[in-house]
């Protein structure tokens, strides 16, 4: 009997869960209407006023049974979805978005594959300092199967008074030597005059921390056909660094990987505060690979095997590390660069769990 009852107000509720859809959705089509007004005229989104004044008239009618807190908290989850119905059809334009394109970019670097099956690690020195120096480095990659080596050339340094890289002679280096023992060349570019002049040394370009934000850079990475490495800047958002890929990837270059490398916080025991929660968001909102340079976004060696296993668990497509054959006399970042013993051992700690080339 009593069953009956229940069977009946299930009923009952299932229509009134298809006429909440409906009117929800008549709701969601009213806000998309006042965001395509919105765009036209570049205002705001978010409205906070707004919301706050609705919610006070709805808590006005409320007769219950809910409670005004409780009716307050449905209506914000309510502006809050139409918030971001608002904020998807705007990004739905990205190209570098996964509502542009679902399936991952696997970016070729000659043969080699930066977000495919594989994890990849890139490493090197922090500054190329010598020939001699990175044979070194290539030598031990070479022999531990990493393919992607790392080292710049041209170094944005907060200090003017600090090393500022051998420049082109420092890229000469890599290419020779990434020759001799098959690896593939990843340096910096701090000049949109020089993108094209380095496109003949490296084979992926990286655009760094400070100059994510440098447009006339990123428009030259754009206009290349050469793989670039965008780290994510010191104090940029995650919507401002899938902005900068945007300006490369717009631009014809589709080729395009992220890089984390920590972000400025308060805290003082790391260098950077890594923002691991980046890496799922950015493989979520973006096709594009996702690499975490563990040596920037922490400036210690001592956590390198945690913080990496940390990025790879979280989805990162590769970590990024320095290494230096002896890196106390290291002309730039000297605390924070392990040495070929010591990525060795990293690499085997991470190989007991992850494919690691
Ligand atoms: O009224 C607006 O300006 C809207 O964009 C609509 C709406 C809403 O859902 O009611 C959506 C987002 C804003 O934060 C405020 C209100």
């Amino acid at each position: 009997m009593s069953h009956q009852q229940i069977e009946k107000l299930r009923q009952k509720l299932d229509e009134i869960n298809l006429q909440l859809l409906q009117i929800i959705n008549e709701r969601a089509s009213v806000v998309k209407e006042i965001g395509e007004i919105k765009k036209r005229y570049g205002v705001q989104k978010f409205d906070p006023i707004r919301e706050k004044d609705m919610l006070e008239r709805i808590v006005q009618h409320n007769e219950g049974p809910f409670d005004d807190n409780t009716v307050r908290h449905l209506f914000k989850q309510i502006f809050k979805a139409s918030l971001s119905l608002l904020e998807d059809d705007h990004k739905k334009a990205l190209l570098v978005s996964r509502k542009r394109q679902s399936k991952d970019t696997v970016v070729m670097v000659g043969d080699f594959p930066v977000g495919g099956e594989r994890n990849v690690m890139v490493a090197g020195p922090c500054s190329v300092e010598s020939e001699e120096q990175v044979r070194q480095v290539a030598q031990t990659m070479r022999k531990l199967g990493i393919r992607l080596i790392r080292g710049g050339a041209y170094k944005p340094r907060t200090s003017p008074y600090d090393f500022q890289g051998l420049g082109e002679e420092g890229l000469k280096i890599l290419r020779r030597v990434a020759d001799e023992f098959g690896l593939k060349v990843v340096s910096e570019i701090v000049h949109p005059a020089d993108i094209e002049m380095a496109t003949q040394y490296v084979d992926v370009i990286q655009i760094g921390a400070r100059n994510m934000q440098n447009f006339e850079l990123l428009k030259a990475a754009g206009s290349v056909r050469k793989p670039v490495l965008l780290k994510r800047g010191l104090a940029a958002t995650l919507e401002e660094f899938l902005f900068a890929a945007e300006y490369i990837v717009s631009r014809g270059n589709t080729q395009v990987i992220l890089c984390e490398r920590g972000i400025r916080t308060y805290e003082k025991w790391t260098r950077n505060t890594l923002d691991i929660s980046a890496v799922p968001i950015l493989k979520q909102e973006s096709h594009l690979p996702v690499l975490v340079d563990i040596s920037h976004s922490t400036g210690r060696r001592d956590i390198l095997l945690p913080i990496a296993k940390a990025a790879l668990a979280a989805g990162a497509d590769g970590i990024m590390v320095e290494a230096h054959p002896e890196p106390s006399v290291a002309l730039s970042d000297a605390q924070q660069q392990i040495n070929l013993a010591q990525l060795e051992e990293l690499l085997k700690q991470l190989r007991q769990t992850y494919d690691l080339v």
